[in-house]
């Protein structure tokens, strides 16, 4: 992860800032256009004027977020897609994203289930996938300690994916954070992902407490791993954060415990997503590996029943 240095991040940035609002301009001119709008009639239903569409039109206009989606309301479209960066997906992504906007959550889960079995290697059932184990949840749920014994139990490597993000960049996580900033983490956090899972068959990874924030990185975690939630009660997260004296995500404040809990509460419908739970609070480290080895272990398939004959 090397830096750029701030002179040439500060050169870079506006360039950048300008071909996004180009592109935005190309996008918005084209949608009008699919749409047989002038830019009369667009500047009326959107309430603009017509000399800001042009300005935007061509690159030059940048548009407060009330106005874009005023604009983007008047062509038909949430204003995500006019902003979102990068190239125009393909067609076929935005029909199956608008088919899918039909679905209710249980059926979305479903169909990502059949698609995430369809297109992976590693399905729901596919024994590889039981093959490597992620524990993902906040900071003192138990992630490292049971990490460690499960591996040990399995036979298989453990590893701790704070310290692979920090091998790989040849840096701390406190310098990370302070020198690259919350988005380079996010990244090597996704890298460090990929390559373990690259360079083992079999692992017991203890992920680091933020990668379901990211939903490109959840994505991998979940359909090539099988994932368990360590969790414990706020206050036993909080003591163990604290016994261990290094209180980030949280601000070090008197406000830590709230930090805590709103983080956790932010957080669990993602945590939410692993295949399995294990509550640390008040078990022993056993008693959890018990517990872990049970959910782990394939689910035992009914035989079929001997034919008479
Ligand atoms: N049942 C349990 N499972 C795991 N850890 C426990 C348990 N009970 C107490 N602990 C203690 O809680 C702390 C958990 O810290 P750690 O494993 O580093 O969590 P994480 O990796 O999720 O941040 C350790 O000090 C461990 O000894
Ligand atoms: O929850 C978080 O936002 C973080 C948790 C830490 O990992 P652990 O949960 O492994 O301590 C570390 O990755 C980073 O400081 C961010
Ligand atoms: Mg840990």
């Amino acid at each position: 992860m090397k830096p750029a240095s701030p002179q040439a991040e500060t050169r870079k940035l506006p360039r950048e800032s300008d071909a996004y609002l180009r592109r935005l301009g190309e996008r918005v001119r084209m949608l009008r256009n699919q749409r047989g709008m002038s830019r009369k009639v667009l500047a009326r239903q959107a309430k603009v004027s017509e000399r800001y569409i042009a300005q935007l039109e061509s690159g030059l206009g940048n548009c407060s977020i009330v106005l874009l989606r005023r604009i983007a309301r008047a062509i038909g479209l949430p204003v995500t897609q006019l902003v979102h960066d990068g190239s125009d997906p393909p067609l076929d992504f935005v029909l199956l994203s608008q088919f899918l906007e039909r679905l209710s959550p249980a059926e979305l889960g479903e169909a990502r289930r059949l698609l995430s079995d369809r297109f992976r290697a590693a399905g729901a059932d596919d024994p590889a996938r039981r093959r490597r184990i992620a524990l993902i949840g906040l900071r003192g749920g138990g992630k490292s300690t049971l990490g460690m014994l499960l591996a040990e139990q399995l036979g298989v490597p453990f590893v701790e994916l704070n310290r692979e993000i920090e091998r790989r960049a040849g840096a701390s996580l406190g310098e990370i954070f302070d020198m690259f900033g919350q988005e380079a983490f996010r990244r090597a956090e996704r890298e460090a992902l990929d390559d373990i899972l690259n360079r083992h068959e079999a692992f017991v990874v203890a992920t680091s407490g933020s990668i379901v924030t990211e939903p490109g990185t959840l994505e991998m975690l979940l359909s090539s791993c099988f994932t368990v939630w360590v969790r414990a009660e706020p206050a036993e997260h909080m003591k163990r954060v604290m016994a261990q004296g290094d209180m980030r995500p949280m601000a070090n404040s008197a406000r830590a415990m709230d930090d805590l809990i709103s983080i956790l509460k932010s957080r669990e419908p993602l945590y939410a997503r692993a295949e399995a739970t294990v509550t640390t609070t008040g078990k022993t480290p056993e008693q959890n590996l018990g517990e872990l080895l049970r959910v782990i272990a394939p689910p035992v398939r009914s035989k079929e029943p001997a034919i008479a004959g």
